[in-house]
């Protein structure tokens, strides 16, 4: 007999931001205390919202994280990722510029990064994403 599946394994949309700045470097920033997988470095980025596309979650989490308002943002990969606590849909962009300064607001570190990254742990959903990038230089 097969069990429904549980509503927790659906997958729940996340919008990833890969900034690069002019020297090709990418923001890595530390998850926030209180968050699952608290200090582990990722991408910034958070769940869309009801009725939200991808790029509108992304502005609006970039804002509330970092303190950015990014510019065009060019959707680059999605990759499903299973965790015991989420069943989560990546939704990786590519954003080059933005307006702002950066603003740590959830109190987290940033970290302007090349390959190999040199932060430690990186989340387990963010490290196929290093190896994509590697596969690209
Ligand atoms: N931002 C971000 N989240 C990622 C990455 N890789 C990855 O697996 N995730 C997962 O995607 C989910 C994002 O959720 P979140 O908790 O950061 O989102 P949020 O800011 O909307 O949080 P909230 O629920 O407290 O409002 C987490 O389960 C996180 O583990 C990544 O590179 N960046």
């Amino acid at each position: 007999m097969s069990l429904p599946e549980p509503t927790d394994r659906v997958p729940v949309d996340v919008a990833v931001g890969l900034l690069f700045d002019a020297d090709g470097r990418f923001l890595l920033c530390s998850r926030p205390q209180g968050k699952v997988y608290a200090g582990y470095w990722e991408f910034p980025g958070g769940k869309l919202e009801a009725g939200e596309t991808v790029e509108q979650a992304l502005r609006r989490e970039l804002i509330e994280e970092i303190g950015v308002t990014i510019g065009p943002v060019e959707a680059w990969r999605v990759h499903l990722m299973d965790y015991p606590h989420a069943r989560v849909r990546l939704h990786f962009c590519k954003v080059r510029t933005w307006t702002g300064d950066f603003e740590m607001r959830e109190g987290q570190q940033m970290a302007w990064s090349r390959l190999p990254v040199q932060v430690a742990p990186v989340l387990p959903g963010t490290l196929p994403v290093l190896e994509w990038l590697a596969e690209e230089v």
